[in-house]
Protein backbone atom coordinates (compact mmCIF):
# COMPACT_ATOMS: atom_id res chain seq x y z
CA UNK A 1 0.00 0.00 0.00
CA UNK A 2 1.46 3.36 -1.07
CA UNK A 3 1.04 6.61 1.69
CA UNK A 4 2.62 8.95 -1.18
CA UNK A 5 1.67 9.29 -5.04
CA UNK A 6 2.95 11.59 -7.77
CA UNK A 7 1.41 11.08 -11.14
CA UNK A 8 2.87 13.76 -13.67
CA UNK A 9 3.52 16.11 -11.45
CA UNK A 10 4.83 19.14 -12.61
CA UNK A 11 5.71 22.39 -10.18
CA UNK A 12 6.81 26.29 -10.84
CA UNK A 13 5.36 29.89 -11.07
CA UNK A 14 4.35 31.38 -14.38
CA UNK A 15 6.69 30.61 -16.70
CA UNK A 16 9.10 28.89 -14.50
CA UNK A 17 9.17 24.96 -14.43
CA UNK A 18 11.06 23.59 -11.25
CA UNK A 19 9.89 19.82 -11.46
CA UNK A 20 8.75 18.65 -14.68
CA UNK A 21 6.22 15.30 -14.60
CA UNK A 22 7.37 13.82 -11.53
CA UNK A 23 6.17 10.06 -11.26
CA UNK A 24 6.83 7.71 -7.85
CA UNK A 25 4.62 6.14 -5.43
CA UNK A 26 5.90 5.76 -1.70
CA UNK A 27 5.40 2.97 0.05
CA UNK A 28 3.47 3.09 3.65
CA UNK A 29 5.63 3.03 6.39
CA UNK A 30 8.45 4.49 4.06
CA UNK A 31 11.38 7.02 5.15
CA UNK A 32 11.86 9.58 2.07
CA UNK A 33 14.38 12.01 2.18
CA UNK A 34 13.74 14.93 -0.50
CA UNK A 35 17.51 16.31 -1.70
CA UNK A 36 18.81 18.41 -4.55
CA UNK A 37 20.12 21.38 -5.83
CA UNK A 38 19.05 25.01 -4.42
CA UNK A 39 16.16 26.40 -5.80
CA UNK A 40 14.78 22.69 -6.96
CA UNK A 41 11.63 22.69 -5.73
CA UNK A 42 11.87 20.90 -2.34
CA UNK A 43 9.54 22.83 -0.35
CA UNK A 44 7.88 23.57 -3.53
CA UNK A 45 7.13 19.46 -3.56
CA UNK A 46 5.94 20.07 0.37
CA UNK A 47 3.54 22.87 0.15
CA UNK A 48 2.31 21.34 -2.92
CA UNK A 49 1.42 18.27 -1.10
CA UNK A 50 -0.11 20.11 1.90
CA UNK A 51 -2.11 21.61 -0.29
CA UNK A 52 -0.89 25.41 -0.17
CA UNK A 53 0.59 25.66 -3.31
CA UNK A 54 -1.07 24.33 -6.61
CA UNK A 55 0.71 22.20 -8.97
CA UNK A 56 1.22 23.48 -12.72
CA UNK A 57 -0.32 20.09 -13.81
CA UNK A 58 -0.19 16.49 -12.63
CA UNK A 59 -1.00 15.34 -9.15
CA UNK A 60 0.37 14.78 -5.58
CA UNK A 61 -1.96 12.61 -3.21
CA UNK A 62 -1.63 11.01 -0.11
CA UNK A 63 -3.54 7.80 0.43
CA UNK A 64 -6.71 8.77 2.23
CA UNK A 65 -5.98 7.10 5.49
CA UNK A 66 -3.06 9.17 6.06
CA UNK A 67 -4.73 12.46 5.10
CA UNK A 68 -7.36 11.42 7.58
CA UNK A 69 -5.16 10.83 10.37
CA UNK A 70 -3.62 14.25 9.76
CA UNK A 71 -0.28 15.27 9.00
CA UNK A 72 2.32 16.62 10.81
CA UNK A 73 4.61 19.45 9.37
CA UNK A 74 7.51 21.39 10.92
CA UNK A 75 8.44 24.17 8.28
CA UNK A 76 11.76 26.09 8.39
CA UNK A 77 12.33 28.38 10.90
CA UNK A 78 12.38 31.68 10.48
CA UNK A 79 14.20 34.50 13.07
CA UNK A 80 10.97 35.79 14.05
CA UNK A 81 9.39 32.08 15.15
CA UNK A 82 12.32 31.42 17.18
CA UNK A 83 11.38 34.33 19.12
CA UNK A 84 8.17 32.91 19.51
CA UNK A 85 6.38 34.22 23.00
CA UNK A 86 4.93 30.65 24.32
CA UNK A 87 5.60 27.87 26.44
CA UNK A 88 6.60 24.76 25.19
CA UNK A 89 3.21 23.08 26.45
CA UNK A 90 1.13 25.49 24.23
CA UNK A 91 3.16 25.60 21.05
CA UNK A 92 2.58 21.36 21.24
CA UNK A 93 -0.51 22.24 22.50
CA UNK A 94 -1.35 23.89 19.21
CA UNK A 95 0.13 20.99 17.16
CA UNK A 96 -3.51 19.86 17.98
CA UNK A 97 -5.40 21.90 16.21
CA UNK A 98 -4.27 20.67 12.85
CA UNK A 99 -5.91 17.27 13.72
CA UNK A 100 -9.97 18.74 14.41
CA UNK A 101 -12.51 21.23 14.31
CA UNK A 102 -11.23 24.65 15.75
CA UNK A 103 -12.60 25.31 19.66
CA UNK A 104 -12.36 27.85 21.77
CA UNK A 105 -10.09 25.79 24.20
CA UNK A 106 -8.26 22.08 24.04
CA UNK A 107 -9.58 19.17 25.13
CA UNK A 108 -8.98 17.11 27.79
CA UNK A 109 -7.66 14.68 25.28
CA UNK A 110 -6.04 17.32 23.72
CA UNK A 111 -3.97 18.25 26.86
CA UNK A 112 -3.34 14.50 27.05
CA UNK A 113 -2.01 13.65 23.42
CA UNK A 114 0.20 17.10 24.11
CA UNK A 115 1.89 15.45 27.15
CA UNK A 116 2.43 12.19 25.37
CA UNK A 117 4.12 13.59 22.35
CA UNK A 118 6.32 15.82 24.62
CA UNK A 119 7.22 12.17 26.65
CA UNK A 120 7.60 10.68 23.45
CA UNK A 121 10.23 13.23 22.38
CA UNK A 122 11.60 13.51 26.43
CA UNK A 123 11.00 17.17 26.58
CA UNK A 124 8.31 16.98 29.59
CA UNK A 125 10.76 18.74 31.66
CA UNK A 126 10.58 21.98 29.21
CA UNK A 127 6.86 22.52 29.36
CA UNK A 128 6.92 25.31 31.49
CA UNK A 129 10.04 26.88 29.85
CA UNK A 130 9.77 29.46 27.34
CA UNK A 131 10.52 28.03 24.16
CA UNK A 132 12.19 31.64 22.68
CA UNK A 133 14.50 30.70 25.66
CA UNK A 134 15.45 27.34 24.65
CA UNK A 135 18.50 26.31 22.21
CA UNK A 136 18.27 25.33 18.63
CA UNK A 137 18.31 21.87 19.26
CA UNK A 138 16.07 22.13 22.01
CA UNK A 139 13.21 24.54 19.77
CA UNK A 140 13.34 21.57 16.81
CA UNK A 141 12.52 19.13 19.42
CA UNK A 142 10.27 20.73 20.38
CA UNK A 143 8.80 21.51 17.07
CA UNK A 144 9.01 17.82 16.31
CA UNK A 145 6.45 17.16 19.42
CA UNK A 146 4.41 20.09 17.92
CA UNK A 147 4.26 17.91 14.37
CA UNK A 148 3.63 15.03 16.27
CA UNK A 149 1.00 15.93 18.10
CA UNK A 150 -0.96 17.15 14.46
CA UNK A 151 -0.57 12.88 13.30
CA UNK A 152 -0.83 9.41 13.76
CA UNK A 153 0.76 8.53 10.50
CA UNK A 154 3.08 10.93 8.42
CA UNK A 155 5.57 13.39 8.99
CA UNK A 156 6.67 16.50 6.88
CA UNK A 157 9.95 17.86 7.78
CA UNK A 158 11.47 21.10 6.02
CA UNK A 159 15.36 20.60 6.86
CA UNK A 160 15.16 20.04 10.47
CA UNK A 161 18.49 20.20 11.26
CA UNK A 162 19.56 23.36 9.83
CA UNK A 163 21.65 25.56 11.72
CA UNK A 164 22.01 22.65 14.55
CA UNK A 165 25.68 21.58 15.71
CA UNK A 166 26.58 18.05 15.24
CA UNK A 167 25.05 16.93 18.52
CA UNK A 168 21.80 18.65 17.82
CA UNK A 169 21.87 17.61 14.56
CA UNK A 170 22.45 13.54 15.61
CA UNK A 171 19.91 13.69 18.21
CA UNK A 172 17.38 14.98 16.02
CA UNK A 173 18.08 12.26 13.50
CA UNK A 174 17.69 9.78 16.26
CA UNK A 175 14.32 11.26 17.35
CA UNK A 176 13.20 10.65 13.69
CA UNK A 177 14.65 7.12 13.23
CA UNK A 178 12.83 6.20 16.76
CA UNK A 179 9.48 7.97 15.36
CA UNK A 180 9.81 5.96 12.19
CA UNK A 181 10.71 2.57 13.72
CA UNK A 182 7.43 3.05 16.07
CA UNK A 183 5.36 3.27 12.56
CA UNK A 184 5.14 6.82 11.41
CA UNK A 185 5.78 7.40 7.74
CA UNK A 186 8.38 10.50 7.36
CA UNK A 187 8.94 12.69 4.71
CA UNK A 188 11.75 15.15 4.77
CA UNK A 189 13.66 17.97 2.93
CA UNK A 190 17.39 17.46 3.68
CA UNK A 191 20.67 19.16 2.04
CA UNK A 192 23.23 16.15 3.70
CA UNK A 193 23.06 14.19 1.26
CA UNK A 194 25.09 11.43 3.06
CA UNK A 195 23.12 11.41 6.14
CA UNK A 196 19.72 10.90 3.88
CA UNK A 197 21.32 7.87 2.04
CA UNK A 198 22.15 6.60 5.61
CA UNK A 199 19.43 6.64 7.89
CA UNK A 200 16.09 7.02 5.05
CA UNK A 201 14.26 4.17 3.05
CA UNK A 202 14.30 6.56 -0.19
CA UNK A 203 15.50 9.15 -1.99
CA UNK A 204 14.04 11.67 -4.26
CA UNK A 205 16.88 13.89 -5.67
CA UNK A 206 15.34 16.92 -7.75
CA UNK A 207 18.21 18.86 -9.92
CA UNK A 208 19.64 18.60 -13.04
CA UNK A 209 18.29 15.71 -13.09
CA UNK A 210 16.12 13.15 -11.25
CA UNK A 211 16.11 10.29 -9.24
CA UNK A 212 13.70 8.88 -7.37
CA UNK A 213 13.94 5.15 -5.57
CA UNK A 214 15.92 2.62 -2.38
CA UNK A 215 18.51 4.20 -0.41
CA UNK A 216 20.85 1.79 -1.72
CA UNK A 217 19.60 1.83 -5.37
CA UNK A 218 20.53 5.92 -4.99
CA UNK A 219 23.81 4.58 -3.45
CA UNK A 220 24.92 3.05 -6.77
CA UNK A 221 23.27 5.59 -8.93
CA UNK A 222 25.48 7.66 -10.91
CA UNK A 223 24.38 11.12 -8.92
CA UNK A 224 24.30 9.21 -5.50
CA UNK A 225 28.12 8.04 -5.90
CA UNK A 226 28.85 11.57 -7.06
CA UNK A 227 27.60 13.36 -4.13
CA UNK A 228 28.42 10.23 -1.61
CA UNK A 229 32.03 10.36 -2.89
CA UNK A 230 32.46 13.93 -2.11
CA UNK A 231 31.41 14.13 1.44
CA UNK A 232 27.77 14.13 1.04
CA UNK A 233 26.81 17.89 1.30
CA UNK A 234 25.94 20.17 -1.66
CA UNK A 235 25.50 24.03 -1.89
N1 LIG B 1 5.94 32.06 -4.15
C1 LIG B 1 6.88 32.02 -5.10
N2 LIG B 1 6.74 32.72 -6.25
C2 LIG B 1 7.68 32.69 -7.23
N3 LIG B 1 8.81 31.94 -7.15
C3 LIG B 1 9.00 31.22 -6.03
C4 LIG B 1 8.05 31.21 -4.95
N4 LIG B 1 8.51 30.39 -3.97
C5 LIG B 1 9.69 29.91 -4.42
N5 LIG B 1 9.99 30.41 -5.64
C6 LIG B 1 11.17 30.10 -6.44
O1 LIG B 1 11.11 28.75 -6.83
C7 LIG B 1 12.41 28.16 -6.76
C8 LIG B 1 12.38 26.91 -5.91
O2 LIG B 1 12.13 27.24 -4.55
P1 LIG B 1 12.05 26.13 -3.41
O3 LIG B 1 12.04 26.88 -2.11
O4 LIG B 1 10.98 25.18 -3.68
O5 LIG B 1 13.47 25.39 -3.63
P2 LIG B 1 14.26 24.41 -2.68
O6 LIG B 1 14.70 23.26 -3.52
O7 LIG B 1 13.48 24.10 -1.46
O8 LIG B 1 15.52 25.33 -2.36
P3 LIG B 1 16.51 25.41 -1.08
O9 LIG B 1 17.34 24.16 -1.12
O10 LIG B 1 17.33 26.62 -1.38
O11 LIG B 1 15.68 25.54 0.17
C9 LIG B 1 13.35 29.24 -6.27
O12 LIG B 1 14.00 29.81 -7.38
C10 LIG B 1 12.43 30.25 -5.62
O13 LIG B 1 12.95 31.55 -5.73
Amino acid sequence: MDILTCRDLTLGYGEQVLVEKLNFQLPRGAYLCIVGENGAGKSTLMRTLLKLQEPLSGRIWLDEEAAAGGIGYLPQQTQTQRDFPASVREIVLSGCQARGSWHPFYTQEEKERAHFCMRRLDICQLKDCSYRKLSGGQQQRVLLARALAATDQVLLLDEPVTGLDPKATLSMYELVEKLHREGISVIMISHDVRAAAENASHILYLGDQVFFGSSDAFAKSPIGQYYLSKGGRHA
